[in-house]
């Protein structure tokens, strides 16, 4: 581990132990799997508030690339951000985080009617543009997490992306959801790995099959990073709640909605024997 890590990047909430982070619903699991302990894991301080600057700004990078509406009304010569508050109400500190790094409009897709997700952008990360040693350190950092993928502490542009890996970033307007799903099972690996970058959000996991609804909401804060494989990566589907959602508060108060970029790692399935 190099010197300069932070010390609460180690830090690891799971499923089975008690966490100010996350809230058991419905229950203890009928047959709760023997790997639970292992197979969620929540870094609530993965990454530094400027860490977190730096990636949310390379996502943005990528993702105003792809986007129409941003091409229109690309930013000044100067490439600063335009800087516009989400709201006039005074906020705390956490629900503010990198808020000023969105200005609208942008062009987010409202999602089909079938669709999981409602009100984004997204963009599959395949070249990243030139950036600071530091960052790919961060992506490195990411990467690694998956059990499957390897990339050195230090890489090289050329070290990225590892080979079998995707990343894809996400950015959920205010407005935006994740409905309950699994991750396709023929695209996307063992290992799903996410951090967020923004305004915090309500993760869902719940229980697939009739009968046993227990799961459990888990806070994703700016800097928040979550690993989910084995049952509950296969077991239970996840969902981000909308801020219009009963359940999107903690300690009893309301999520102060606002933008939330997650930027997400994956492994390719193994090929069939
Ligand atoms: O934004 C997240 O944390 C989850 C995204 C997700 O579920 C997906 O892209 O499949
Ligand atoms: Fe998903």
């Amino acid at each position: 581990m190099r010197a300069t890590r932070s010390l609460f990047s180690t830090l690891a909430h799971r499923l089975t132990a008690p966490s100010p982070l996350i809230r058991a619903r419905g229950g203890a699991p009928a047959t709760p799997p023997a790997s639970l302990a292992d197979d969620f894991v929540l870094f609530p301080a993965f990454f530094s508030p400027g860490e977190s600057r730096a990636l949310a700004e390379l996502a943005l990078w990528k993702l105003d690339r792809m986007d129409s509406t941003r091409r229109r009304r690309r930013r000044k010569a100067t490439g600063e951000a335009e800087v516009v508050p989400v709201t006039d109400e005074p906020v705390t500190p956490l629900a503010a985080a990198l808020q000023d790094l969105f200005a609208g409009p942008y062009g987010f897709e409202e999602g089909h009617f079938d669709s999981v997700i409602h009100q984004y952008r997204e963009s599959l990360v395949t070249s990243l543009p030139p950036v600071p040693g530091s960052t790919l350190a961060l992506l490195a950092r990411l990467y690694n997490l998956v059990p499957t993928l390897s990339v050195p502490e230090e890489p090289v542009p050329e070290d990225l992306p590892p080979p079998r890996s995707s990343m894809h970033v996400l950015h959920l307007a205010p407005e935006g959801a994740i409905l309950p799903h699994v991750d396709n099972l023929e695209a996307m690996g063992e290992t799903i790995v996410g951090a967020t970058l923004g305004a915090p959000r309500v993760l869902r996991l719940e229980a697939e099959g009739d009968g046993d609804k227990h799961g459990w909401d888990v806070l994703v804060p700016s800097g928040s990073v979550y690993m989910q494989k084995g049952s509950v990566r296969y077991k239970y589907a996840h969902s981000i709640l909308p801020y219009t959602h009963e359940d999107s508060k903690w300690d009893g108060e309301a999520l102060q909605p606002g933008h939330r970029i997650s930027l997400m790692v994956r492994d390719t399935p193994k090929a069939p024997m």
